[in-house]
């Protein structure tokens, strides 16, 4: 975090203009659910129903507990079973017992050579997937041996749908040079692509064109679980322990999530956010959903709140910025924000006035429960965090006003962290306690991490891909795609394609990132994951579903946050 505001224009005392300013508009859609949720927003779950589901939770988690713990004929049975309870989004449950089994498993095949040379693919892919997801270094010449005499990939492989599919998961945990995994992927979904359905099951078919939109690794769990869940009920040979347990277990954190986000609703209608500040997208479920893909556990109620809140006073400053003020009205503004003091709106438009004092009450009321928990030190940090972010948005409203496309030398280290993904994963350490050490904010908020840059790119250009027509229509300071257009004298779809090819990148980053042993908690590490899977999964069509919330959005709010599972 270094950006300074430099080279302000002198500005005119906004309050003081008198001509009549010419504003842009969005002309964005209005909130998709209004107060839909608001129903959820009372506590009057019936405790009885809510302690006999718990109890049945707990009797069956015991259960998969012991299937965990027990001892099995082959490690392909435990990987098989470890692999379903993570697809079921149940592996939140199970994480000390998976990390053991995981390291048992890793212990026999890589240190005492237990592995089998005639594993097949499926057992091999299944192993480096899992082994790989858990930070292990494992080496991906583990597939060398499905390789023909001419180093392809073997031709009887194209029959083995189910290994085919698994090498295409797999595929998606690559470090830089992992170059057997490109050629891996390009052979799986080659094949995958075509095969014939009428061969495989219909289970197996679905699974195969599901995977293919969305890979597991770059999924949001519990919206892969939804998916999964439906899948594994149809599957003969499913086992009814882990089928009901995971039903409850959706259900029941639904109901949690309802009355969060009811709560939520509440506040901001109170607030009156929709007659404040209209100039601005209403995005509250959005958001709400957002923040969930990044911390969805029952205990981070605390943090989707905060996050919520202040992401939503975000999402109008961005409007703000981007469209609605003159140049002059953000000078002063950015100003302020840098006092961050009552005393300071004096100088400010009205509409700004408001949103200014909605920050700062914000801010005042974590302050006062931070204060009282003994952390009033993570109160700095956030509005650090806050004020850089702003700066970034002021950055690029004078690129805007000024007509200036910037190099992408000048572009990215800006456009990174006003994507929110640095505003937003130190905001969420507010919310998490004791868990987190002023350590972890210096590491996150001070020391430029690798892992959080690369969630910046996947975030920035997935959503620069997917915005930059319509911004540019609207009017909007260049992204990407223009900066690269110019600086490379390429098309449209070059500068694109060479996009698309940072955003791998940027995955197989991560990917290395979570690599044992890691220097900060991997708790932390997965947040920054799960961020830029809710990026791949809102942009993945290269379309903003977020601006426009009515389609892919909507039904995945639906999905996760309206319908629950039936029983
Ligand atoms: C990290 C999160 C959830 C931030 C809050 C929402 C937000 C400001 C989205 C910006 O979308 P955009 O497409 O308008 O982005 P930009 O203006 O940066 O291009």
């Amino acid at each position: 975090m270094s950006l300074q505001i430099s080279a302000i224009p002198s500005p005119s005392p906004a309050h003081e203009t008198s001509h009549v300013v010419e504003r842009r508009s969005g002309n964005f859609h209005p909130s998709i659910w209004g107060d839909y949720f608001l129903k959820y927003a009372s506590d009057s779950n019936s405790m009885s129903c809510l302690a006999t589901t718990e109890e049945r939770i707990g009797r069956l988690k015991a259960e998969v507990r012991k299937m965990l713990t027990g001892a099995m004929d082959k490690p392909l049975q435990k990987l098989n079973l470890i692999d379903q309870i993570q697809c079921l989004g149940l592996a939140y449950h199970f994480e000390m017992e998976i990390d053991e089994q995981l390291a048992q498993i890793h212990r026999s095949y890589f240190e005492f050579h237990c592995g089998d040379d005639n594993d097949d693919l499926h057992t091999t892919a299944l192993l480096f997937r899992l082994l790989r997801q858990q930070g292990y270094n494992i080496s991906c010449e583990i597939f060398n041996k499905f390789k023909d005499k001419e180093g392809n990939f073997s031709k009887s492989l194209i029959a083995d749908v189910q290994g085919l599919l698994s090498l295409f998961e797999a595929c998606h945990l690559g470090f830089h040079g992992d170059d057997i995994l490109n050629d891996a992927l390009a052979f799986t979904i080659t094949h995958l692509e075509s095969i014939d359905k009428g061969i495989v099951s219909r289970n197996l078919g679905k699974q195969v064109s599901h995977a293919l939109n969305q890979p597991i690794h770059k999924g949001l769990p519990r919206l892969e679980a939804r998916h999964y869940i439906q899948l594994y009920q149809e599957e003969p040979s499913h086992n009814e322990v882990l089928l009901s347990l995971s039903k409850l277990d959706f259900n029941l954190l639904q109901e949690q999530h309802q009355k969060e986000l009811g709560n939520i609703t509440r506040w901001w209608k109170d607030l009156d956010g929709k007659r404040k500040f209209p100039f601005a997208r209403d995005r509250l479920v959005e958001l709400f959903f957002w923040m969930s893909g990044v911390y969805f556990e029952p205990e981070y109620e605390a943090t989707r709140k905060i996050l919520t809140k202040v992401m939503a006073i975000v999402q109008v400053f961005d409007d703000m910025y981007d469209v609605y003020a003159t140049l002059e009205e953000l000078v002063v503004f950015t100003e302020a924000i840098e006092r961050w003091d009552v005393d300071a709106k004096d100088g400010l438009p009205e509409y700004m006035r408001v949103c200014y004092q909605t920050l700062l009450d914000l801010y005042d009321e974590f302050g006062y429960e931070l204060t009282r928990k003994g952390q009033s030190y993570h109160l700095f940090y956030a509005k650090e965090l806050m004020k850089n972010h702003l700066r970034t948005y002021f950055a690029e409203a004078k690129w805007f006003h000024q007509n200036h496309i910037p190099t992408m030398e000048q572009y990215m280290p800006i456009a990174s962290t006003s994507t929110g993904c640095e505003l937003l994963l130190g905001t969420s350490l507010l919310g998490m306690g004791d868990i987190v050490t002023k350590k972890d904010f210096d590491w996150l908020v001070f020391s430029d991490p690798k892992m959080v840059k690369a969630s910046e790119v996947v975030a920035r250009l997935m959503g620069d891909i997917a915005g930059h027509k319509m911004e540019q229509k609207r009017g909007h300071s260049a992204s990407s795609v223009e900066c690269f257009m110019k600086q490379y004298g390429v098309t449209e779809e070059e500068a694109k394609d060479n996009l698309r090819k940072q955003v791998v990148d940027a995955w197989k980053d991560m990917n290395e990132e979570v690599r044992r042993p890691t220097t900060v908690p991997k708790l932390l590490l997965m947040r920054i994951l799960n961020l830029a899977r809710v990026y791949h999964v809102v942009y993945n069509d290269e379309k903003d579903n977020y601006s426009h919330a009515g389609t892919k959005f909507k039904e995945n709010v639906t999905t996760l946050l309206v319908d629950p599972l039936p029983m």
